[in-house]
């Protein structure tokens, strides 16, 4: 689709300073170009950007899941124990052209966005065996209005290596407030940040998925599609960012 024929899409100004009060918000950082892995944005959406990030939650946002699963690394702000849990944030601009019910957005394009969240969270690098969506399961809680910047935070809860699976689960949440705001109001702390989004923020749906890795190897020209992929799909859309993925995960 082309972004610009879309009645009423963000400037890119107003785009870019949203993603830029998403980055203060969630204390993210680009990484080079060098480090993109394939395109997993959905191809529908006009506007979209994807990062990969480890989340510092605090443990009761995450509530059991710190002592129920064996995560990845312990960390702390320093005033309260945090995780470090592998994730990913999508957010995006859905337009117009996503119509599903009257004035909502379509939820085939919500899974999708739900299902590339959580695939870019699994798969942590650059591997042409990745693993693959096997089961999604999405629960719709409200309608989507269109027209609606939203944001799809997922992480990884848990993995079993040697059944090549991987278990993850992503929120769809009201990211409006983000376009519209001056970010002098805005946290620059990613802790307090995650502590308001687990309570405050309006919850459009949610999902759990089961990713299971592929068993044989790709072959190097499916790499090679890979990163053509990648490059048409930057050409397409007008910013694509990509957020750091912590050497310690
Ligand atoms: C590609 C990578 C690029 C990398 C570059 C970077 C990418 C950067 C981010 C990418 C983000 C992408 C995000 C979008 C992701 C998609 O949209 S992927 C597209 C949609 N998915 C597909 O097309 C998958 C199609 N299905 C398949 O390929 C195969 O069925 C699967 C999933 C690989 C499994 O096949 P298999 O290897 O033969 O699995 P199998 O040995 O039977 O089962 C293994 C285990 O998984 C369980 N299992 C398998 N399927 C299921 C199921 N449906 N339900 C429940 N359990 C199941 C089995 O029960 C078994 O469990 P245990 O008995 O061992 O406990």
């Amino acid at each position: 689709m082309d972004a610009g024929r879309e009645e009423g899409l963000p400037t890119p100004e107003v785009w870019s300073s949203f993603v830029r009060r998403l980055e203060e918000r969630y204390g993210l950082c680009e990484v080079p170009r060098s480090s993109l892995l394939g395109s997993c944005r959905p191809d529908f959406l006009s506007h979209a950007l994807q990062k990969r990030v480890a989340f510092l939650l605090p443990s009761a946002v995450l509530g059991e899941l710190a002592t129920t699963h064996p995560i990845v690394s312990i960390a702390s702000d320093g005033e309260s124990p945090a995780v470090a849990v592998p994730g990913a944030v999508i957010a995006a601009y859905v337009g117009r052209s996503l119509q599903g019910p009257s004035g909502g957005v379509h939820g085939g394009a919500i899974a999708s966005i739900l299902d590339a969240s959580i695939g870019m969270a699994t798969n942590p690098r650059s591997d042409p065996d990745g693993y693959v969506t096997a089961q999604l399961v999405v629960n719709y809680r409200r309608i989507v209005p269109l027209g609606s910047y939203v944001v799809a935070i997922a992480y990884v809860h848990d993995r079993e290596p040697a059944r090549r699976k991987c278990y993850g689960m992503s929120r769809l949440v009201d990211a409006g407030a983000l376009a519209r705001t001056p970010s002098i109001g805005f946290s620059r702390k990613p802790l307090e940040a995650a502590r308001r989004d687990a309570t405050r923020e309006r919850l459009y749906a949610d999902a759990t998925a089961l990713f299971v890795r592929q068993r044989a190897r790709r072959s190097v020209g499916d790499a090679e599609a890979s990163s053509q992929v990648l490059a048409h799909a930057t050409q397409k859309i007008r910013t694509v960012r990509v957020w750091n993925w912590p050497a310690a995960l």
